[in-house]
């Protein structure tokens, strides 16, 4: 069976090859995303097609798929908004994600970026790095056992930051949509007015999900404490970005590390830096928040860029199209 795998980064190629050997598909792996017209076209003369985030199967390319006589659909990721599931259903595409990968991947980043920020670590190396090796009163720290976490979004990635978090000392609290049991040695749940009120550092853990619209609004950021730190490493979605970079240029909030933008597709995994002009022109709001570095760290939706997580989506890919093939039926199918 010939699988097209769209945005392979060059360090997972022995990934891809090692883990299917086990397997013996004829695999095509190709470094660019779904996004246009030329990228569809890519999949002419194969029967599946993996997607990544950032690969948009929308209603158009699933028409082009279908002529192509494309029959499985998947995505290599727990995230499944990318793709128009609703009409990709209707088509008859047989559809399969990855419910679950290394949910330290995300989680360590979170951490790494609460943490960074909290010891002012970008602004410390950014001024040693211009040879001014003076300490001033930017660099001073709270630890974070004296800080309260607030986690929102309790599945796996978010529960494993929380045990992080609580193993570096800090209080732990969360919010669910659908509370939890078995968590409370770790992290007290509370109800999201709460959790806003206490925490000294919020981390997003959770889906996006466009009927519940954003959770990150002016509101929220209004009710969030003075100097308090925002990490975002879930979906850009969930987050009012203007109304962010606007507490973060207020000092209302004091830092935030941000892993996932709406709108990243237009400049995550590009170079502009020799025209950065207009790059400055074209996406305002985007540079209002990279300029407030060293406050604000952010990185490319590398989350889940880590060797477990990449094996872990890999294999899972590949064992739901040998499931499809041997039951026609696949328990990582899509919901609709
Ligand atoms: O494909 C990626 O780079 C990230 C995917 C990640 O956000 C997910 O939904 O699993």
């Amino acid at each position: 069976m010939k699988v097209l795998f769209y945005g392979v980064r060059e360090v997972e190629v022995p990934l891809f090859h090692e883990l299917n050997k086990k397997f013996g598909y004829d695999l095509e792996l190709i470094p660019d995303y779904l996004n246009s017209k030329e990228t569809a076209e890519k999949a002419k003369g194969f029967e599946c097609v993996v997607l990544r985030g950032n690969c948009f199967a929308t209603k158009e390319v699933l028409d082009m798929y279908k002529s192509y006589g494309v029959k499985y659909l998947f995505t290599r990721t727990v995230g499944t908004n990318h793709i128009d599931v609703k009409y990709a259903k209707e088509l008859g595409f047989k559809l399969a994600y990855v419910p679950f990968y290394s949910p330290n991947a995300i989680a360590e980043l979170a951490v790494s970026l609460a943490m960074s920020l909290l010891r002012h670590l970008p602004y410390t190396a950014q001024k040693f790095n211009k040879r001014d090796f003076t300490v001033d009163k930017n660099m001073f720290s709270r630890e974070v056992r004296n800080c309260t976490v607030g986690v929102i979004g309790l599945g796996r990635i978010g529960f494993t930051a929380a045990k992080l978090f609580k193993g570096l000392g800090a209080n732990v609290i969360g919010y669910d949509m659908f509370p939890k049991t078995g968590i409370d040695d770790i992290v007290t749940q509370v109800s999201m007015e709460e959790l806003v009120a206490k925490s000294d550092i919020i981390t997003l853990h959770a889906p996006f999900i466009k009927e519940n619209g954003k959770i990150v609004t002016k509101e929220f950021l209004s009710k969030m404490k003075e100097n308090s730190i925002l990490i975002n490493t879930a979906r850009g979605e969930l987050m009012d970005l203007e109304a962010v970079v606007n507490a973060l240029e207020s000092g209302h909030l004091a830092a935030a590390g941000i892993d996932t933008i709406e709108g990243e597709v237009n400049y995550f995994f590009k170079n502009f830096s020799n025209d950065e002009a207009k790059f400055r022109l074209e996406y305002p709001l985007f540079n209002r928040l990279l300029d407030l570095y060293p406050r604000v760290l952010v990185t490319p939706h590398v989350g889940s860029y880590t060797d477990e997580a990449a094996s872990n989506m890999i294999e899972t890919s590949l064992e739901n199209l040998k499931e499809y093939l041997d039951t026609n039926a696949c328990k990582n199918d899509i919901k609709a």
